[in-house]
């Protein structure tokens, strides 16, 4: 395998008992690169998301056929350890969800959870954190506040941090900026641009724009299939497939 794809995805067929939410997809993600999944509501994108680790298992009656390989290993092989899986590969919601503890706890906890006990360290960590999610200058003064007294865009960047405090290979986004107003949507813009120098990114957005404006490559999905995956300026400026150009053109959708 080539060592520029962090992913690669071949032919994942995904069920939800009887449905067939995904119909043989297979693209390779590179590494260090913005990947956007965008199409039409109910099309699969937040499903294809949580596939990539493993989320899909919470949800009973799942089931996938085909297979992930992550670093070239398969993600879906009997025995993975899928709580480290979940440590390499994290994830940030459309909600923000941060824990009702103080923002230092916040960001600590994970770290914590994989064996960290240092207090020097686990402090290290947090700042680093925050620093590299934009967030530090903003709360330095305050860590032991809690989470719940920041603004919704605050509390996504804190997400951000908490995810990136386990040191993880790849960041899941579902729709990071949905809930988000257009300034705070324009920081977490910028702060995906900085990151994907350290990690690859995989985002699902309903925004076009937003599309067009962080990814370097964009996948679009129709009715579970990926109908086209190529550099992002070619899927919105000449499309190979007439259906890609009918939803960027806002013909449906
Ligand atoms: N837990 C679930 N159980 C059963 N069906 C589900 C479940 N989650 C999603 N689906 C179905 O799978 C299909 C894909 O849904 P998914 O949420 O992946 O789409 P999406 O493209 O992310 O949509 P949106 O943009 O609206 O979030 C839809 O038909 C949806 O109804």
């Amino acid at each position: 395998m080539s060592n520029q794809n962090v992913l690669e995805v071949k032919n994942v067929d995904f069920f939800y008992d009887d449905f067939q939410a995904l119909e043989n997809i297979s693209m390779n993600i590179e590494k260090n690169k913005v990947t956007a999944l965008i199409g039409p509501s109910g099309c699969g994108k937040s499903t294809f998301l949580r596939t990539i680790n493993r989320m899909n298992d919470l949800i009973e009656g799942t089931r996938l056929e085909g297979n992930i390989l992550f670093d070239g290993e398969s993600i879906y092989q009997e025995n993975i350890d899928v709580v480290n899986l979940r440590k390499r590969i994290g994830m940030v919601f459309q909600q923000p969800n941060p824990f009702p503890k103080s923002i230092f706890e916040n960001v600590a906890y994970g770290p914590k959870i994989h064996g960290i006990t240092d207090k020097i360290k686990l402090e290290e960590i947090v700042i680093e954190s925050l620093k590299k999610a934009a967030l530090f200058d903003e709360v330095k003064n305050r860590l032991d506040s809690s989470a719940l007294s920041l603004s919704g865009g605050q509390q996504q960047r804190l997400c951000i941090a908490r995810a990136l405090a386990v040191k993880p290979e790849v960041l899941l986004m579902d729709e990071p900026a949905s809930a988000l107003d257009p300034v705070a949507t324009a920081k977490i813009e910028d702060l995906i641009g900085e990151l994907k120098n350290e990690y690859s990114i995989v985002i699902v957005t309903h925004s076009m724009q937003q599309a067009a404006r962080v990814s370097d490559m964009t996948g679009f999905f129709l009715m579970g299939e990926l109908v086209e995956y190529d550099k992002t300026d070619k899927i919105f400026e000449n499309p190979s497939d007439q259906r890609t150009e009918d939803y960027i053109t806002g013909r449906f959708g």
